[in-house]
């Protein structure tokens, strides 16, 4: 099943085209690797599949919403399917593990503690972090915080991950588990879409490579 269908798609930063007339396509169980040099447009690609930056031309789809004509309403909604990881890891330092979760599930709607506190133990058992749960976040090293951000990105059972250089502030010892991480969670079926730039765990855990250069996206067999 298709989760990210992009055809013909221009997309538009200050009123001038940063992508033209791209297609590409992400099924269920996917996992692309983004490349590109710096300003070639890939954050621009991950603002519009999140519904900030809108289709100038072309027909877009991600997680069954189109994306040509969603509703200001829907938004939270297509946000909600989609999981986020970030270079800068974006957590609450200074509290702990558990209301950095809780926090997001009572903002998606989440009202039950009891359920809430089930769903938190499931994800950080995912990630390997059952004993950070009552921890601060300021106290985990950077691996363990990206683990606690990955946690918090698949908490609403997202179809497509989409993470920012993930491991760009990480040793590369670290930054292999953390992919390894990426790549279970992949095996289980949610589509994966990295942004990358460390070659080294790229060749190390397998995906499609599509890349982003002179306005256009496209697929290459090697990086
Ligand atoms: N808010 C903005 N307003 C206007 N132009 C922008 C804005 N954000 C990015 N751009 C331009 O769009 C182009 C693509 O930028 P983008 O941030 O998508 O690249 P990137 O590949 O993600 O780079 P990086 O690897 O540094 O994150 C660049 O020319 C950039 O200057």
């Amino acid at each position: 099943m298709a989760v990210l269908s992009f055809e013909n798609v221009t997309i538009l930063q200050d009123g001038i085209p940063t992508l033209q007339n791209i297609s590409l396509e992400m099924n269920e169980g996917d996992f692309a690797y983004l490349i590109g040099k710096t300003g070639s447009g890939k954050s621009t690609l991950f603002r519009s599949i999140y519904a900030e930056l809108p289709i100038e031309l072309g027909v877009a789809k991600v997680a069954g919403y189109s994306l040509n004509d969603i509703k200001r309403n829907d938004v939270p909604f297509l946000r909600r399917k989609l999981g986020f990881v970030f270079q800068d890891f974006q957590l609450l330092t200074d509290r702990n593990v558990e209301k950095n979760l809780s926090f997001v599930l009572e903002a998606t709607g989440h009202t039950n503690p009891e359920e809430i506190r089930f769903r938190i133990e499931q994800v950080l058992a995912q990630v390997g972090m059952s004993n950070a749960i009552h921890k601060r976040v300021h106290r985990l090293s950077g691996g363990e915080q990206q683990r606690i951000c990955i946690a918090r990105a698949i908490l609403n059972n997202p179809v497509l991950l989409l993470a920012d250089e993930p491991t760009g502030h990480l040793d590369p010892e670290v930054s292999l588990e953390i992919m390894q991480l990426f790549k279970q969670l992949n095996q289980q079926g949610t589509a994966i879409l990295m942004a990358s730039h460390d070659y080294n765990t790229m060749r190390q855990i397998p995906g499609k490579f599509l890349k982003c250069e002179g306005g256009n996206i496209f697929p290459v067999d090697s990086i």
